[in-house]
């Protein structure tokens, strides 16, 4: 497609689509303003963006796809000003928020006076923030979720999944109370009992002071997202405050439930409560991305010798395979140890496989 698409919001998410519509769109210009400028001179740097805008108000005139990536309160203060600015009749407005309700109540003024706004929300991404962390294939096979008014033609909403068309994620249409309540469950909430088991933690570190050195393993994967941007999970809680206080409402009943199962010492409901919890996670669809993102893991069974991960690290990237994690998983002296290598992409993961069949004699899986 021909066009300007201006990115308002030069972050991990207004990074990554912006790569992504000029993968998909060769011809279009690709505009982009950050509050924090040099956040878009590295845009322009990295060949992210063609063009900086220095404001709003001069970048919105020439543009016909307006792409708001900025944290949810501030894209409130966005959509605010774009009431005064000059807009084409046929400009699209979309945005990325993680909440979506909020946002379609403050772009009503807009789309009262016939401006289309379609609310978006690529769920996708990372704990990793800035235009740094962008990549072009982040939204591959993840859901895309679209909360367009229910007076919105048609025609505005395929415009819009064409020029996300570079995205390859899989487009979903919710209204947007429902998506705040399943956003809610799946990723916010998630957010605010990883913070809080690091904050327990913090808490007895002072007086246990190995806690810190033995926070490995499962602590940090069910962690990791405590890591995320804090200012972009404040303004989400408060966005979606009344669905989050319901939430917290039933965790506290199910923590009553466990502590209850523990004081009457009941073995089997304990043990049935953990299989119940692991029949539901495992039937979960584990190749395709959701809010909770699946990587390709690659399991390698390794001997425990020094410099056993920079070989394999060595043999990845002389075939340029990235991987976007790597840990070591139980691995002790003289026994074999497991390094499980996560990987961006299916493909990405295959070629590894192939590379170390090819290099090494370690047995190899996807699964543990
Ligand atoms: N991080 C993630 O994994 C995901 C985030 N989102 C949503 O996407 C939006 C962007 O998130 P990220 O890219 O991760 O954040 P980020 O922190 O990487 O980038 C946000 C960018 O917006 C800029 N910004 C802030 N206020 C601005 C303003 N008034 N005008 C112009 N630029 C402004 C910041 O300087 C920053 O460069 C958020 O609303 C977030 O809820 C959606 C899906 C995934
Ligand atoms: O890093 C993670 O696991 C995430 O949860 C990423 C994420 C953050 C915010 C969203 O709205 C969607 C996905």
């Amino acid at each position: 497609m021909k066009g300007n698409v201006l990115v308002i919001g030069l972050g991990l998410i207004g990074g990554s689509l912006a790569l992504s519509v000029k993968k998909a769109h060769p011809e279009a210009k690709v505009t982009g303003f950050d509050i924090k400028h040099r956040q878009a001179e590295l845009a322009k740097l990295l060949g992210v963006i063609d063009e900086i805008s220095e404001t709003i108000e001069e970048g919105v005139v020439e543009a016909d796809l307006i792409i708001i990536s900025a944290p949810v309160r501030e894209t409130a203060r966005i959509l605010k000003e774009l009431e005064s600015c000059s807009l084409k009749e046929s400009v699209i407005i979309t945005d990325t928020g993680s909440t979506k309700n909020e946002i379609a109540r403050l772009a009503a003024p807009l789309t009262n006076k016939g401006i289309c706004f379609i609310g978006g929300h690529p769920m996708a991404g990372s704990h990793k923030s800035g235009i740094t962390a962008a990549k072009e294939r982040l939204f591959e096979n993840a859901f895309y979720i679209l909360t367009p008014g229910k007076a919105e033609k048609a025609q505005n909403i395929a415009v819009l999944k064409d020029w996300l068309l570079g995205t390859n994620a899989r487009f979903l249409e919710l209204p947007p109370d429902e998506h705040d309540y399943l956003a809610g469950v799946i990723s916010h909430f998630p957010h605010i009992i990883a913070a809080s088991i690091v904050h327990q933690t913090e808490k007895l570190s002072g007086k246990y002071e190995l806690l810190p050195r033995l926070a490995a393993g499962g602590f940090r994967d069910i962690t990791r997202i405590a890591s995320s941007s804090p200012e972009m999970w404040r303004d989400i809680l408060l966005h979606n405050k009344n669905v989050l206080l319901d939430l917290l409402t039933m965790w506290q009943k199910e923590m009553d439930y466990v502590k209850e199962l523990l004081e009457h010492t009941d073995e089997e409901a304990v043990a049935t409560y953990f299989f119940k919890a692991k029949t539901f996670r495992d039937g979960l669809p584990a190749n395709k991305k959701g809010a909770i993102p699946a990587f390709y893991d690659l399991f390698v069974d390794i001997p425990d010798y020094p410099g056993v991960i920079s070989e394999i690290t060595g043999y990845l990237a002389n075939e340029n395979i990235s991987i976007t994690n790597i840990r070591i998983i139980e691995s002790r002296e003289e026994i074999y140890g497991v390094l499980a290598i996560s990987f961006q992409t299916s493909g990405d993961r295959d070629r590894a496989e192939k590379c170390i069949r090819s290099c090494t004699p370690y047995p190899m899986s996807y699964e543990i």
